[in-house]
């Protein structure tokens, strides 16, 4: 279990919207080229509602990849990607141009060496990219990106990108980063709200044995930060910080 991690527990998710998004002006000030991977889920609205009333936020040079991706059309609802182009972009932050994307017309193990080739090109001469700043969800089962509980690719350590055909989340083909770059990245901070998350949330920030995906996130020389709200947060017994910022 990390040593590293803080948690965060805020009355409601509009304050652990803010925070996250005072973070986000924080860690992304002063870098010219600031590379920060995004999930889908319930993140894509927090952050379109959030971000375009953010004092102090420059997102001209960042350059923004999705943590995992599902293989659909971007106009489909289930595309990560397709939400963020209907929800964000139009709010005039960032542009189609800045976000790193999957071609979904490709098979799945050719859409993941495609978008693995994209994201080396915004991480030239670096084995193993290190994100900025990567904003992970997690799922009931504990999954985080496409990374399942008990899927053989949660060993995967030879590669920074993996093709997964059969997710047991719907849609079944997806394009995910691996743990190994995601534990190199600078920051990592997990996002959960709502008590339907409680359970887990224990199961992950508590238990040693066994540990589900998202407990293995860990970055080997970076901060991780989880966000949660008090609902999410319920059984916690494990030191967390109290957070209000309205
Ligand atoms: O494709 C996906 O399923 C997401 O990328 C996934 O990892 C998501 O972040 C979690 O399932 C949390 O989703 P919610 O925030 O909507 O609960």
């Amino acid at each position: 279990m990390s040593s590293h991690r803080q948690i965060r527990v805020f009355p409601s998710p509009a304050e652990l919207a803010l925070s996250l998004s005072q973070l986000l002006v924080h860690e992304s000030k002063g870098v010219d080229c600031f590379r920060i991977g995004l999930s889908g889920g319930s993140l894509v609205q927090l952050l379109s509602r959030e971000l375009p009333k953010t004092a102090g936020l420059n997102t001209e040079g960042w350059k923004v990849a999705m943590c995992d991706e599902r293989l659909v059309p971007f106009s489909d609802p289930e595309s990560t990607y397709g939400e963020y182009k209907r929800q964000l972009v139009p709010l005039g932050l960032l542009s189609e141009s800045q976000f790193i994307v999957i071609d979904p017309s490709l098979p799945v193990e050719d859409a993941a060496a495609d978008y693995e080739k994209k994201l080396r090109e915004i991480f030239p001469g670096n084995d193993l990219p290190k994100f900025d700043l990567l904003i992970l969800g997690i799922g009931p089962d504990g999954h985080t990106a496409s990374l399942f509980p008990g899927h053989p690719l949660l060993e995967v350590t030879d590669k920074i990108v993996a093709p997964i055909s059969d997710s047991p989340k719907p849609p079944p083909e997806r394009v995910t980063l691996t743990l190994p770059v995601i534990n190199a990245a600078k920051t990592v901070v997990f996002v959960a709200t709502g008590e339907g998350k409680a359970t887990v949330l224990k199961r992950i920030l508590q238990e040693e044995s066994d540990p589900l995906p998202a407990a293995r996130v860990s970055p080997v020389n970076g901060k991780l930060l989880w966000f949660l709200d008090e609902p999410a947060a319920r059984d916690l017994t494990c030191p967390v910080e109290k957070h209000s910022v309205l």
